[in-house]
């Protein structure tokens, strides 16, 4: 999808049409409030999120309610979620005695801790700081909302919207990708906001898919964390490291020796089908620590030496068997991922 950039000089203006609503409160950078303050940028957010008439939407962050105001005349309801008391009060005397006010929810709270009510659509300029939390409780938010429009900062949605052999592609890119189609819709520049940021932004489309791709979460998760651990290694080099070996090792005898005490045969209940697309299993949900970078994992470097045992010989056949070996996790697509994944299960070998 192609993005267009709100320029400066439209933000000079846009401002000067009409100044935001500012109410007597001053802006506290921790709480990442930065308001916006060109009206064309707001328009343009709003028509992007192709609101109805029947939408309840949910706003994150409202602040003074610059996108409120537009929001709450595109839409049904709007409940908008505001960790700062003083500008919930400020959002409730803007719209008090207005014919938009008894369409408008105000819950005061930090949105990572709020149980979120049904929405069909959320808009959004959030503080950046939650931006990763943010992203994976809305997504394992049921049920499916149709789509989120949310302002990032420039290099998060571009992690976000990565594709294979893009510099940003990580573990974040997947994770997301996994979950949602993301596309890339408007660059914005710092002056769109009072105050300005010190990075640029960037307004993404989120939409879940559905229905969802089915993993086990703690499987998927400790698989990806190997893959990205150095990204681009070849799969071959990382799967042969001791730590990565070890691990995995351990994992497959504790398995072993849990089915065995279980009297179940070998990789019984081990075999997940990634192709299959259904409902989500709501006791798995998807944990995030991630700010978007890849972190590296304490790992010794050194490959097992000498004569490849056993498992290791197991673990190479995998590789080999879908011609992994030579490919790089900073090029692999998501059904790669999937498949190489499923592979692995299916020889009784597992990552949590
Ligand atoms: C970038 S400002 C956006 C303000 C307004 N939506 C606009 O675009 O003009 C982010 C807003 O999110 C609020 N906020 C910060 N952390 C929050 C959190 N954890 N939960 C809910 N709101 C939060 C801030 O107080 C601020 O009002």
């Amino acid at each position: 999808m192609a993005g267009g950039k709100i320029k400066k000089d439209k933000a000079k203006a846009g401002a000067g049409a009409h100044a935001p609503y500012q109410g007597g409160v001053s802006f506290h950078k921790s709480k990442g409030q930065h308001i916006l303050k060109n009206p064309l940028l707001v328009d343009s957010i709003v028509q992007k999120a192709g609101i109805k008439s029947t939408d309840v939407i949910l706003e994150i962050g409202p602040g003074t309610g610059n996108l409120t105001k537009k929001l709450l005349e595109a839409g049904k309801m709007v409940i908008a979620v505001e960790v700062d008391p003083r500008m919930v009060l400020e959002l409730q005397r803007r719209f008090q005695g207005t014919p938009l006010s008894n369409r408008l929810k105000v819950i005061q709270g930090d949105v990572l801790k709020t149980d979120l009510p049904y929405f069909d659509l959320c808009v959004a300029n959030i503080p950046y700081q939650i931006s990763s939390p943010l992203t994976f409780k809305l997504l394992s938010h049921q049920p499916a909302f149709r789509c989120a429009i949310i302002m990032f900062q420039r290099e998060f949605a571009m992690r976000l919207v990565a594709q294979p052999g893009d510099k940003l592609y990580c573990r974040l890119t997947v994770n997301t990708q996994l979950q949602a189609r993301v596309f890339h819709l408007l660059k914005v520049g710092k002056n769109n906001f009072r105050p300005p940021p010190k990075v640029d932004s960037s307004v993404v489309r989120i939409e879940p898919r559905k229905p969802r791709i089915e993993v086990k979460q703690k499987e998927w998760d400790g698989f990806l964390r190997i893959c990205f651990n150095r990204k681009n290694k070849t799969l071959g080099s990382i799967f042969r490291q001791k730590t990565v070996l070890a691990l995995l090792e351990k994992n497959y005898k504790t398995l072993q020796a849990l089915n065995l005490s279980q009297g179940l045969v070998e990789n019984k209940d081990a075999e997940i089908d990634f192709s299959r697309l259904g409902d989500s299993n709501e006791d798995e949900t998807m944990e995030v620590d991630d700010d978007g970078a890849d972190e590296e994992i304490e790992m010794e470097d050194g490959d097992a030496e000498g004569e490849p045992s056993e498992f290791k010989q197991k673990v190479l056949t995998v590789l080999k068997e879908g011609d992994f070996e030579d490919k790089r996790s900073s090029k692999l697509t998501l059904q790669e991922f999937l498949y190489l994944l499923s592979l692995f299960n299916k020889s009784g070998i597992h990552f949590s």
